[in-house]
């Protein structure tokens, strides 16, 4: 009997959580750093469903630069990054969409509707509902900068109760344009601002900002994020992932959280309890 009290003493404590997110909009980011194992990736899907069933309205925005990596090494293609931004031919788009749209999205969308949520898969060129034009084709060739988020495709997704699944990757302009290869989290970011999402959640494979000592910085200001960057505290895949919390709260996003993806449930945690974990960036 006290365990069955314990449980409802549990639901009781999530209940000022559910009441202040309900039917609001969370953006969550899903780096390829945190879908590892499968049950990670189970224990994701839950929490997906939870919150989707308590009347949050998840919107995914997911990643998968380790799996790009691996294919294009097996595929024996050079490839590297600037400024943690992976530098796209067009032969390296052409895997990047393969496993962007065509595996990972897919096997999100089928997880999420096998826990029984209407997961609905999309990329920036359906609808083209991202555009998007070259960050310095010189230098990075086919990745692109956004320079424009359709929200009503999403928001239309959300009002019918899907749960959108989006692949980081925008149309060009002109037709038969290869696309571009967006940053995850820039994605994320742009479609948190684009939706009016409230919160955005970056979920990565570090327990959040970590000083130089490894220790877990919780809040971090603009000015913070600029200095820890300058002195390269912070760098390599860290850095587009603050500066896209940084673009969201800019944006009108009230919160932006980078928490650890490799510890169990850890959305959950970060909504549903006061104490959060992970790093909060706060204006
Ligand atoms: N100050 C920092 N704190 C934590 N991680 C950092 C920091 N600076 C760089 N990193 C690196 O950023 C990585 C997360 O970025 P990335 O590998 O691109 O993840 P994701 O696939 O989730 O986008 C961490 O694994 C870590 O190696
Ligand atoms: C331009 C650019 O770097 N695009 C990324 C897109 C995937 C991504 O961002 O995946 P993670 O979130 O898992 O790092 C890439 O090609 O790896």
């Amino acid at each position: 009997m006290q365990a069955k009290i314990e449980t409802v003493k549990t639901l009781l404590d999530a209940l000022p959580f559910i009441r202040e997110f309900r039917k609001e909009i969370v953006v969550i980011k899903y780096g390829g750093s945190a879908q590892t194992s499968p049950q990670l990736k189970e224990k994701f899907a839950e929490d997906i469903l939870l919150m989707y069933l308590v009347g949050i309205k998840p919107v995914i925005v997911h990643g998968g630069g380790k799996k790009i990596t691996d294919m294009l090494d097996a595929l024996k293609i050079d490839t590297q990054f600037i400024d943690g931004q992976r530098v796209t031919t067009k032969e390296t788009m052409r895997i990047v969409e393969m496993i962007l749209s065509g595996e990972i999205n897919k096997e999100i969308v089928s997880l999420l509707n096998s826990h029984g949520a209407k997961a609905i898969g999309i990329s920036g060129k359906d609808a083209h509902f991202i555009s998007a034009r070259a960050k310095d084709f010189s230098k990075w060739g086919l990745t692109g900068n956004i320079t424009n988020v359709k929200a009503e495709v999403i928001s239309n997704l959300i009002k019918e109760n899907f749960v959108p699944v989006i692949a980081p990757i925008a149309a060009g302009e002109e037709m038969g344009h290869p696309g571009y290869n967006i940053n995850a989290d820039l994605c994320a970011s742009y479609v948190a601002k684009a939706i009016g999402a409230n919160k955005i959640i970056f979920l990565t494979d570090t327990e959040g900002v970590l000083n130089n000592e490894k220790q877990l910085l919780s809040t971090l200001t603009k000015d913070e994020v600029k200095l820890l960057k300058d002195n390269g505290t912070i760098h390599g895949g860290m850095v587009p992932k603050v500066d896209a919390c940084l673009e969201a709260i800019d944006g009108g996003v009230q919160k932006a959280h980078i928490i650890d993806g490799r510890l169990e449930h850890s959305m959950l945690l970060e909504l549903f309890t006061s104490e959060g974990v992970g790093t909060q960036i706060v204006k």
